[in-house]
């Protein structure tokens, strides 16, 4: 008989080498799998099988964040099963803090699954014999093997749903196949691929990934946090789904976001994918087809508003902090913006949040336009920028904007943000229409007549950037591309809306009415376009530059708050990275093929200004913050199963 924490089973219901784990003194043992309970609480036979060695020291070592990449075969991480504080104890047995893997459980389990990689060693040990056909492939050849088949569809749709499939099969593969190939495959599983995902969700869905919480569970949201197997957390992306993208109100269906913006917070900045939670919250929709949809999967009502919908959110809220603690990094993502702004305000000063539309979008769109004025010439404030979009994407980009100006110049804020136009679906914000405007445009309603038409405006303010962010496509006209051109030698356009059908403008379109002046980035990729015999690359001015690399800085540092200066310091870190060479071809973003390294570099600097704020909780702060961000990265290469 041996006790885990109050609860008696007989010795031999564990395998020797799980008894090992209970009795070793010098070496723990940790197994990737405790034990399968069954309902009256004993052990099942045979599942301790898949062991990771590990000493304490190292673990320790491993302990501030995600995982240690190690070329070694069997160290490479911390808390896999149980997190950091478990390397001395075994935890209490409840349904949610074990899994099953060996055998056909093991090739079951996405997280330790290999297929046809595991070992002749491993398939003898781990009960895998017969279950795998004989041959034995190594990694590469598996990612070369899945790269030939996603080619083979022709249907971006076909390609989701394959890397879905695999992601849920192999996790390792899955990541090594994402990362070696980041530009080819950041369309399939992040915009605009994911946007046709959210709409198509209930018909494409196999498998259930993330946590839904709908009004269903309200008052049992911390048992619901519990039902998810991981322990340890350290983000949570959180969507309710009301503004997907440019497509509008996808209700429940909106968790191909949280999913998707995960799968690059662990392949493009590194953080372990066990400690990455998708949420979405279901408080109905608004999207009649979906209401009618026999394939919705979301609650079938009207999305509840005011109170009631204030409660579920501060219900979610409290229950993170109180299950995975102050440190936990929650992003909120794709909210409208009458609550999005709302969110953000309230639970900033209590909360480690940010809102990536709003803070991330802003980070990344500062650090294209830093990178464009060597292009351009000139400073910040030499410059005048008009936005089609007064929303989240929109102001936020204006206001940090404004921020860095006045930082810059020493100017208040009040001044700098009179270098700020906007339009929204009424016009030019100005002021004699600030009654009737929301707060997040107030600051930006200028002395100016009325103007409905955004060529108009264009003609009248002659902004040197002009910046889409109205979710509406092709807004960027002929006309006002031209407009732009005339009066500058060359204009700065960003069409940022998402996905490509929301597109304010195409590549071609701008450098083909610019006459091949333009310097362009866009919110999902385009193809390089050829004019006049010169090929001309643009670069995607989304916050997936920022996010992983801002999230990685803070759980480095164990910040406790995300503060405005962490953002600007993520642009300058961003656009430090664009080269010389990136510039001669027209590029304001480098390529996302070296991104974990720059998500290194903007951890480093976000890490840097969180100590420096004195929000940083991880003491002491680590001598080279570059070394230390990529050390703690997650490296998808197999472990070696003993
Ligand atoms: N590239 C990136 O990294 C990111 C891109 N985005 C994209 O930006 C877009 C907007 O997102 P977000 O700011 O959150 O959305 P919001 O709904 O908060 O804001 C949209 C704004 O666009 C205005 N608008 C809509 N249609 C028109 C029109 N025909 N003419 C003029 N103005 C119009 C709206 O006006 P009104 O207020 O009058 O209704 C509103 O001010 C989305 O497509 C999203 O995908 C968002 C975040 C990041
Ligand atoms: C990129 C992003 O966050 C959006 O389009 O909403
Ligand atoms: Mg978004």
């Amino acid at each position: 008989m041996f006790s885990l924490n109050g609860t008696n089973f007989p010795s031999d219901s564990l395998s020797g080498v799980s008894r090992c784990l209970i009795q070793s003194r010098k070496k723990v043992y940790f197994p990737m799998v405790v034990a399968s309970v069954s309902p009256n609480g004993r052990p099942a036979d045979r599942n301790v099988s898949v062991l990771m060695e590990n000493t304490l020291k190292e673990m320790k070592e491993n302990s501030p964040v995600i995982e240690k990449d190690s070329k070694s075969t069997v160290t490479g991480g911390v808390g896999d099963v149980y997190g950091e504080d478990s390397a001395t104890e075994v935890q209490t047995i409840t349904p949610w803090n074990f899994s099953v893997a060996s055998g056909y459980s093991l090739l079951r389990n996405p997280h330790y699954n290999k297929g046809l990689a595991f070992s002749e060693k491993e398939r003898d040990s781990h009960y895998l014999r017969g279950l795998l056909p004989p041959v034995v492939f190594n990694h590469e050849l598996q990612v070369k093997k899945l790269l030939n088949n996603l080619r083979q569809y022709d249907v971006p749709l076909q390609r989701y749903v394959a890397m879905m499939d695999l992601q849920e099969r192999n996790e390792r593969l899955f990541y090594k196949l994402l990362m070696e190939n980041v530009e080819e495959l950041l369309p399939v599983v992040y915009t605009p691929t994911v946007g046709e995902a959210c709409q198509k969700y209930g018909s494409i869905f196999r498998r259930p990934q993330g946590l839904f919480i709908s009004l269903k569970e309200k008052g049992k949201i911390l048992e619901v946090l519990k039902n998810w197997p991981e322990k340890k957390i350290q983000v949570i992306v959180v969507t309710d789904g009301e503004r997907i993208l440019g497509l509008g109100d996808l209700g429940c269906q909106g968790m191909g976001i949280p999913v998707g913006k995960l799968s690059l917070y662990t392949a493009l900045g590194g953080i372990r994918p066990s400690s990455c939670l998708p949420v979405t919250i279901d408080v109905g929709t608004n999207n009649e087809k979906l209401l009618k949809d026999e394939f919705y999967i979301g609650l079938r009502q009207r999305r509840a508003r005011g109170q009631e919908y204030a409660e579920l959110l501060d219900e979610f809220m409290s229950a993170v902090k109180q299950t995975y603690g102050e440190k936990v990094l929650i992003q909120f993502e794709d909210f409208a913006n009458h609550n999005a702004f709302d969110l953000l305000a309230k639970y900033g000063t209590s909360h480690l949040v940010f809102n990536d539309d709003i803070q991330g979008t802003a980070s990344v769109i500062l650090a294209g336009i830093m990178a464009a004025l060597n292009l351009v010439g000139g400073n910040l404030a030499q410059h005048k920028f008009l936005f089609l979009g007064a929303g989240e994407a929109g102001t936020g980009i204006a206001e940090l904007i404004a921020l860095e100006m006045s930082k810059q110049t020493g100017a208040p804020l009040e001044e700098t943000r009179k270098k700020t136009w906007m339009v929204d679906s009424k016009g030019l914000i100005v002021r004699s229409r600030m009654e009737s405007l929301q707060h997040f445009k107030r600051p930006w309603a200028h002395d100016h007549e009325p103007v409905k038409e955004l060529v108009n405006a264009v003609k009248l303010i002659k902004p040197t950037v002009l910046i889409g962010s109205s979710g509406t496509g092709k807004m960027f006209t002929k006309e006002v591309v031209q407009a732009m051109a005339t009066f500058n030698k060359k204009p700065v356009i960003f069409a940022l809306s998402n996905p490509t059908s929301q597109s304010e403008c195409t590549a071609e379109e701008a450098y083909t009415w610019s006459e091949g002046r333009a310097i362009f980035a866009s919110g999902s990729p385009f193809a390089p376009v050829e004019y006049k015999g010169k090929v001309f690359v643009s670069g995607q001015g989304n916050n997936a530059y920022i996010f992983p690399g801002l999230g990685l800085g803070l759980i480095i540092s164990g910040a406790i708050r995300v503060h405005d200066d962490m953002l600007l310091a993520a642009s300058e870190a961003l656009a430090a990275e664009v080269s010389q060479e990136n510039l001669e071809k027209g590029l304001i973003y480098p390529p996302f093929a070296n991104i974990r390294k720059i998500s290194a570099h903007i951890a480093a600097k976000v890490a840097a200004k969180a100590y420096e704020l004195g929000l940083a909780t991880r003491l002491p702060q680590p001598e080279n913050l570059v070394t230390y961000a990529e050390s703690c990265m997650y490296s998808p290469s197999y472990r070696c199963y003993r």
